[in-house]
């Protein structure tokens, strides 16, 4: 197959349905094999010998694949650096067990005596896989020794001595103590990603390692790992040298398109099934797309080619895996398919770090992502599709050799890699920094002489100052001073705009509404658009909708599921997806014990519904737009013309005069995503600082 990897060679789509049911090549089953691909064995209450016999199998084979991995034989070597020098840089190949490993190295080595060793991940997903998976080699359940903590979900327990967390945490932990003092040492993990939170903490970990040595506290080692960063810039910042382990992990071949390709999904398509011809049915397949629609898609093709083309059982297992996917379904990925199944997994850039899907051999790179910039200047996030940088490029072929030799498509030619940028662009240098600028004065730092690896860039701080002020956070822009309301948005591990919300909905006389909604935005999506009742799920959707929008629909939803005993068959029967409205739930009773520490009253309103509509511009004043005359949107701030997305229960109706949005989204062109009708007069009124000068 790899002389023959010349996408778009072998015809169309149409065509691949013929190819696709190719007689299934098994192979014969390993002993390995049958502990990988356990057939949905569940384990009796009562181990019996067999059971225990399969648990013992798995242990050594679990042990075995540890010491065969790179950073086993430099362990201590690991270790006598970080005995004479408190901050280590360490660079390793992908898979080489940097994650896995070095947390146990040091836990054996008697460092978690003093403190918990904690790994930060820029994704959840990676957090609660790899605190699995280590859990496993160390023999206990999650939350002993080994746990993981991400928004709204802590596994941990006074026993863990190992704690996987996103940066996120790690960062709002620092708030409370800045010193970091439950820690004795920290590993940020992936540090190439250069996610804002990462950028920050790597400041704040550095200055709490000076001033605990300051204070005569306990020392605070730091370790710095990735397999893809910049050495030198990183080693210059933290004024260390730094380390590289040798030893390969298994290889991976890279092969590129002969041609540039117009349509990449299409040639990830034609790649797919090529794989399926070819390759052995227990090489799983990865492939790197986008977003959420392309994913949904593609994985809807290639489940009906399969179904077109199976009389029995399909062969293949497509799964889905983006941010905006509930956690049960991010995870369901991980778990062993049967034996003769070809595992297909589709995800954006959430899978290119870190993680390990077992049973991956294949890996089909479409070379691009969707990127969140912010433009300073129109005060908006915007989401765009760009090319990935060849970091990130070397990032997605590493997951296909983490347990055997695997194999990487890209769907672009070698020449057009080279014109990739080496790097992915720090996201501080784009993002919108208001969270960031809030988090940095709740821990009494000024942006301006915080020290950044790469600073931000002015108009981006002025711009989270102004934002910031207007949502009574700081005094003034020009002495950026932290007030009590600052300090209580800085409470919930929300954006401060919605925290905001929260913070005014008691005035408005509707707390109780606002911790329903809030928490049913902060989860996912919680229709489901039934690809073959797509009617039957509009009908029942069509029960909650509001005449005022897309925020009172998913009220009345929530609200509704709140209520209801037999969630699981009302979710069912209304195309409602339970798991996360069940988590929507959970971050509804953490917001409202915040709250209730805050001492913010709990009060409704009742079906007086414009107080809700009213205490969201409180918060979300920079996301509102006019209708105008040749019938688009324009953004009240910056100015973009959009239109409703055709999502919203107001698309295609009569067109309201003045909307308020969640966000705002650009593809071919501009969508507001998730709007209600309000009232122009409102907003003076609930913001008295903007200005209505066009209509
Ligand atoms: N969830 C898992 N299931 C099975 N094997 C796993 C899992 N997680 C890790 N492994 C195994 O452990 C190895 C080391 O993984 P680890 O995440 O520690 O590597 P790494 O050097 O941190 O990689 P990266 O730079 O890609 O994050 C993998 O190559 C894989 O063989």
């Amino acid at each position: 197959m790899d002389s023959k990897y010349l996408i778009g060679s072998n015809g169309n789509a149409r065509g691949l349905a013929a190819v696709f049911p190719v007689k299934r090549k098994l192979e014969p089953m390993k002993e390995q094999n049958v502990i990988k691909k356990p057939n949905n064995y569940s384990p009796p209450k009562q181990p019996t010998q067999v059971y225990k016999n399969v648990l013992a199998n798995r242990k050594t084979s679990i042990e075995q694949e540890r010491k065969a991995l790179p950073v086993y034989h430099c362990r201590q070597r690991i270790l006598k650096e970080l005995e004479a020098h408190d901050t280590l840089l360490i660079m390793g190949e992908t898979g080489s067990g940097k994650t896995t490993q070095i947390p146990q190295f040091l836990m054996q080595a008697g460092y978690a005596n003093q403190g918990i060793i904690g790994i930060t991940q820029p994704r959840r997903v990676a957090a609660i896989t790899i605190a699995k998976r280590v859990a496993q080699e160390m023999a206990c359940n999650v939350g002993e020794a080994v746990g993981y903590t991400v928004r709204f979900e802590d596994s941990t327990t006074e026993r863990t001595r190992i704690r996987y967390l996103t940066d996120g945490i790690l960062l709002r932990e620092a708030i409370g103590d800045h010193l970091l003092r439950k820690y004795s040492a920290i590993m940020l993990d992936e540090a190439h990603e250069r996610t804002v939170n990462a950028d920050v903490l790597f400041g704040i970990v550095k200055e709490a390692q000076q001033e605990r040595r300051k204070q005569k506290l306990s020392k605070l080692k730091l370790i710095i790992t990735s397999a893809t960063m910049d050495i030198d810039h990183f080693g210059q910042y933290f004024n260390v040298k730094g380390m590289y382990l040798e030893g390969r992990t298994h290889p991976v071949r890279i092969m590129h398109a002969k041609q540039t390709q117009d349509d990449y999904i299409h040639a990830a398509l034609v790649t797919l099934f090529d794989i399926h011809r070819n390759e052995p049915i227990n090489h799983d397949v990865l492939i790197f797309l986008t977003g959420q629609e392309e994913i949904e898609a593609l994985a809807q093709q290639i489940r009906q080619l399969a179904r077109i083309n199976n009389s029995g059982p399909s062969d293949v297992r497509v799964f889905t895996l983006y941010a905006q996917l509930s956690q049960g379904k991010q995870l369901e990925c991980f778990m062993p398919v049967p034996a003769n199944t070809r595992k297909i997994v589709l995800a954006t850039n959430i899978a290119e770090t870190s993680i390990t899907i077992p049973g991956i051999r294949c890996v089909i790179d479409c070379g691009f992502v969707k990127q969140k910039s912010f433009n300073a200047s129109s005060g908006l996030d915007l989401l765009k599709t760009v090319r990935i940088s060849q970091a990130q490029a070397w990032q997605r072929s590493g997951r296909a050799g983490r347990d055997a030799p695997g194999k990487c498509y890209r769907t672009y030619t070698k020449q057009a890699m080279t014109a990739f940028p080496s790097a992915t662009q720090p996201e501080i240098l784009r993002a919108n920094l208001t969270s960031t600028v809030l988090q940095l004065l709740a821990l009494g730092i000024d942006c301006y002489s915080f020290d950044f690896i790469d600073a931000p860039e002015q108009q981006g701080v002025v711009s989270a100052y102004k934002t910031l002020e207007k949502l009574g956070g700081i005094k003034s822009v020009t002495v950026p001073c932290i007030t009590t309301t600052g300090r209580w948005l800085a409470q919930f591990p929300l954006d401060p705009r919605y925290a905001k919300l929260l913070l005014s909905a008691p005035s408005f006389g509707c707390m109780d509404e606002m911790l329903s909604l809030v928490a049913a935005m902060n989860s996912d999506n919680v229709f489901i658009g039934h690809a073959d009742k797509s009617e039957l799920a509009s009908l029942a959707h069509a029960k909650f909708q509001s005449k005022h929008g897309d925020h009172l629909t998913l009220l009345k939803v929530f609200a509704t599921f709140q209520k209801i005993e037999k969630t699981k068959i009302w979710c069912h029967d209304n195309f409602l997806n339970i798991r996360n409205l069940t988590y929507a739930r959970n971050v509804r009773n953490q917001l409202q014990e915040i709250a209730t520490r805050l001492n913010l009253a709990v009060n409704s309103c009742g079906d007086n519904l414009d107080a809700v509509k009213k205490c969201l511009i409180s918060g979300l004043f920079e996301n509102i737009a006019m209708l105008q005359k040749e019938g688009h949107y324009l953004t009240l701030s910056g100015r973009q013309k959009a239109r409703i997305h055709p999502s919203s229960v107001l698309h295609g109706k009569y067109k309201p005069p003045c909307i308020l949005f969640t966000e705002l989204v650009q593809t071919e062109q501009n969508y507001l995503r998730q709007v209600t009708e309000i009232s122009i007069e409102w907003i003076e009124e609930v913001v008295p600082s903007i200005k209505i000068t066009h209509k």
